[in-house]
């Protein structure tokens, strides 16, 4: 399985669930606005390597070979000669040999970056003979009131690109009755189902945006377009597009962090969700080691 976050603090709150080796987190990343890339380091890859940053201890495609449940102790921060405030934007979180065969990637803020580093994970995995057979986009994300309240958990039953399409006099109109592409991937019913019962999460749909709603009317077209969303965010339908581009099945899990609707930093209760995330992750581990994708 590979999980695709986009921060650090993400992937660290899922790593944790997990149980698999996660590098110190930079618990500010989400307040850095106004930087060129504040969630990356230059000279690092979305993937897990790491560019000219000699005895950081990346952990590249090539190197995630050798990792496993059984080193996840031995394999931390400190004895891969990096330092964690050092590397804390590199992607890498590898466990390809445990019972899941499981990675957890930063991959970026965005649709595009994530389809870029989600398509990169999965290629490299495909080339070394190890394809992962589920790819799940997990984060945080803003809730339609009051349906998804903040700090509750969110399962995509469909990830929408809400916004990928053309304005109109009429209105929107989305790419495919422009004639091409797709505009929604839909995760396994069942595997949805189940990650719901054992998490509590609500499933519904999940929007791509790639401008983060922040006015009351924005929340409100939304919502009369896409009835069933429960949930936006930024990088589902790109992590879905490079899953289903190589045949791989997706999942997207949201926890909320606030409120789709009028700009309100004040209302973001980040730590609040990123528990609600790995408390979720936690319990999805179970339901993941009995699926079977040729469930439906
Ligand atoms: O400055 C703001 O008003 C603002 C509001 C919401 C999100 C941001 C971000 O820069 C975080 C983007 C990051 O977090 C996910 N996310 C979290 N909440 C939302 C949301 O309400 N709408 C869309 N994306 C959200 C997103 O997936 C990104 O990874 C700034």
């Amino acid at each position: 399985m590979l999980v695709a976050t986009a921060v650090p603090v993400e992937r660290d709150a899922v790593a944790g669930a997990l149980g698999v080796l996660s590098l110190e987190s930079d618990t500010s990343v989400l307040g850095t606005a106004g930087r060129a890339h504040p969630f990356r380091p230059s000279g690092t890859t979305a993937h897990g390597g790491s560019r000219g940053a000699a005895g950081l201890g990346e952990s590249s495609a090539a190197d995630r070979g050798g990792s496993s449940v059984a080193d996840h102790g031995g394999s931390g921060a400190a004895d891969r000669g990096g330092s964690g405030v050092a590397d804390h934007g590199r992607s890498g979180v590898a466990d390809r040999g445990g019972v899941l065969g499981l990675q957890v990637i930063v991959a970026g803020v965005g649709s595009a970056l994530a389809a870029a580093s989600t398509a990169s994970a999965l290629t490299a995995a495909a080339l070394q003979g190890t394809p992962y057979d589920l790819v799940v986009s997990a984060g945080i994300g803003g809730g339609f009131q009051p349906d998804a309240p903040v700090g509750s958990l969110v399962v995509a039953d469909e990830i929408v690109a809400a916004d990928l399409g053309a304005e109109t006099e009429d209105g929107f109109l989305p790419v495919t009755e422009l004639g091409f592409g797709t505009v929604r991937h839909q995760p396994p019913g069942e595997l949805v189902r189940r990650v719901a019962d054992a998490t509590g999460a609500r499933a519904g749909a999940v929007l791509t945006v790639s401008t983060v709603t922040g006015t009351a009317a924005r929340a409100a077209v939304l919502r009369e377009r896409h009835p069933t969303a429960l949930a936006e965010a930024m990088e589902g339908f790109g992590v879905a597009e490079a899953a289903v581009a190589q045949g791989v099945p997706v999942l997207e899990v949201r926890a909320i962090s606030n409120p789709v609707g009028p700009r309100d930093r004040a209302a973001w209760r980040i730590p609040d969700a990123l528990a609600a995330l790995t408390e979720g992750f936690g319990k999805l581990v179970p339901v993941l080691e009995s699926w079977n994708r040729h469930d439906s």
